[in-house]
């Protein structure tokens, strides 16, 4: 990660990218959202290079939800990533990006008639099914499109996933994918295999985020295997693929698996379990979202309050931004390190408990140690490159924030910071 610190006289500041975090913040405003290019760069190659030496034939799919700006899909691709899209804003964004139809994957659950329309019509190289209905749906784009889609099956392999609740989306409970222990994954393969207007390539599974082991992802394949050989009839996938999920770390504890520790530890079993039950050469993909983004972002916040407490040490610190572009710790209790950016190696003299500005109790940070704050302060927030900007909000109407890409030293922006016209851009006049 090309992160540093260097002196000045606080001590050693932040630097993101080559450049001064406190800089970016001058010149940039804040809430602000960074990204360190080279490191998401170097992400997106690792995946694939590491997947790549493992097995012949793979694919590396980014899962745009996770940091979903143009900028970020461009890049993804010119590292030789695809990408997975959610939702027709997802693929327009992508198709803004200049990214090729093929290269891109249409998931979602509950598509509408129209979605899928559009999907096929956008030339998408697969649609992943997520429900029995939709095949005869996509059999309608196809028809009316006159065109054949490929596409592949989300299976819901029925794998108890220990993350947390919020995040999982295999098991018994989850809404995503085609349940294999109820049929329903035989009844789209059926339904499928039956049309001409569609090339059934594979099985895709998507489990959880926030994983970090292969232990999960092993267990689903073991599932996959015996569904391939109770219910696929002699058909041979050509394609799996694993989803996302990989892991991150938001702070001290257990380290996330790299992307060459990811490949070595899913293409054995790969090779093991599913090869054998695919057609030859059969096609490897993951779709990495978070591990791939989450690492090389940054927030940038300015200190607008500090409010002493009872307990001596202790401060309440306002920033100004918080639930509306970071919902994470609200939502799910994340936690994310908070560094003064001016100084981050500086003794602590404080404990803080960061909130944000938004009408709620936000919490964001609490029991922080720092330096001493004053208003105007530069507070920086690590790790925090995934689902952020993409679940931005206007809250209490505040405008989203920019996005900047650091590298060498220089800063661009990639997303413009939101203006008041843009919030009112779909009011119908009072
Ligand atoms: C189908 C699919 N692929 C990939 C991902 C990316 O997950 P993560 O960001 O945890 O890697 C998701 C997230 O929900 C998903 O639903
Ligand atoms: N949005 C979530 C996780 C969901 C992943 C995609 N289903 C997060 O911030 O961590």
């Amino acid at each position: 990660m090309n992160v540093t610190t260097e002196g000045t006289r606080h001590g050693a500041a932040l630097r993101i990218g080559g450049c001064s975090a406190v800089e970016l913040a001058r010149e940039h405003g804040t809430p602000l959202y960074v990204y360190d290019e080279d490191g998401l760069r170097r992400h997106c190659r690792d995946y694939r290079t590491a997947l790549a030496a493992a097995w012949p034939r793979t694919t590396v799919a980014y899962a745009v939800k996770a940091f979903g700006a143009a900028a970020m899909l461009r890049l993804a691709v010119e590292e030789g990533l695809d990408l997975d899209v959610a939702s027709v804003g997802e693929l327009a964004t992508a198709r803004h990006a200049r990214v090729p139809g093929e290269r891109i994957t249409f998931h979602g659950v509950a598509k509408r008639p129209e979605e899928l329309a559009a999907a096929v019509r956008a030339g998408v190289g697969t649609v992943a099914v997520d429900a029995v209905d939709e095949v005869a749906d996509l059999i309608d784009a196809c028809r009316s499109a006159g065109a054949r889609q490929r596409v592949l099956l989300r299976v819901n392999p029925g794998t108890d996933v220990a993350t947390d609740a919020r995040y999982r989306t295999s098991g018994d409970e989850t809404k995503f994918g085609l349940p294999i222990a109820d049929g329903s994954a035989r009844a789209a393969l059926r339904a499928a295999l039956a049309s001409p207007s569609l090339i059934v390539e594979g099985v895709h599974f998507h489990l959880g985020s926030q994983l970090m082991t292969a232990g999960p992802y092993v267990d689903a394949m073991h599932r996959v295997a015996a569904f391939l050989d109770r219910d696929a009839q002699g058909w041979r996938p050509a394609r799996i693929v694993l989803g996302g999920g990989m892991g991150v770390r938001y702070g001290p504890g257990a380290q996330a698996p790299t992307p060459a520790e990811w490949a070595a530890a899913l293409v054995p079993p790969f090779a093991e379990l599913l090869a054998p039950r695919c057609a030859d050469g059969v096609s490897l993909g993951i779709e990495p979202g978070r591990s791939v983004v989450a690492a090389h972002g940054w927030t940038l916040y300015r200190v607008g309050a500090v409010k002493p407490r009872s307990t001596p040490g202790e401060a309440t610190v306002v920033v100004d931004g918080g639930l509306s572009d970071n919902p994470r710790p609200l939502m799910y209790s994340a936690t994310h390190e908070v560094l003064a950016a001016a100084a981050p190696a500086a003794a602590a003299t404080l404990l803080a408990h960061v909130y944000g500005r938004h009408c709620e109790t936000d919490l964001l940070f609490p029991a922080v140690a720092l330096p001493g704050l004053r208003r105007g302060d530069v507070l920086a927030v690590r790790a925090t490159g995934a689902y952020t900007h993409s679940m931005a909000s206007n809250y209490n109407r505040f405008p989203r924030s920019a996005v900047v890409f650091a590298r060498d030293g220089v800063s661009r922006v990639v997303v413009r910071r939101e203006t008041a016209e843009d919030l009112l851009r779909a009011e119908v006049p009072a």
